[in-house]
């Protein structure tokens, strides 16, 4: 199992845990909107380190941000294995077919 999905799981597993034992326990028990947002502030830090062109910066937002994304998908009910799925899907269509087929 990679990284990813490992890191899917044990997301999934702190929901329902003592929130002072854990960060992804506490920001699930905070719900879906807060969730959201946090995993706005987090891009919006990446977004900077981007633009300033800090690569070993960017690196770990980079990370914050996939984190905060599953946990933002855990606290609305979507499953990491349901978003690959989709990127599955897309796999061998052309980034141009795909934006024309959602129109
Ligand atoms: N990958 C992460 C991860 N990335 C970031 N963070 C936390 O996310 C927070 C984001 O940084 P901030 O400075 O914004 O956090 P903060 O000041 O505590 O702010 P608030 O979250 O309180 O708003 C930090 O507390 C980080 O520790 C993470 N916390 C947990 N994980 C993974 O989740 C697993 C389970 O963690 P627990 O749920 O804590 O057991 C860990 O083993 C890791 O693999």
């Amino acid at each position: 199992m990679n990284v990813l999905n490992r890191l899917a799981e044990t997301i999934a597993q702190r929901a329902g845990a003592d929130p002072d034992s854990s960060h992804t326990a506490r920001m699930l028990s905070k719900g879906p909107e807060k969730c959201a947002e946090k995993f706005g502030e987090e891009a919006i830090e990446a977004i900077i380190e981007a633009a300033k062109g800090d690569t070993a910066k960017l690196t770990y937002e980079a990370a914050d941000v996939v984190y905060h994304l599953m946990v933002m998908l855990t606290a609305r009910g979507v499953a990491w294995a349901d978003v690959l799925t989709e990127l599955e899907r897309r796999e061998g269509t052309s980034g141009i077919a795909e934006k024309a087929s959602r129109s």
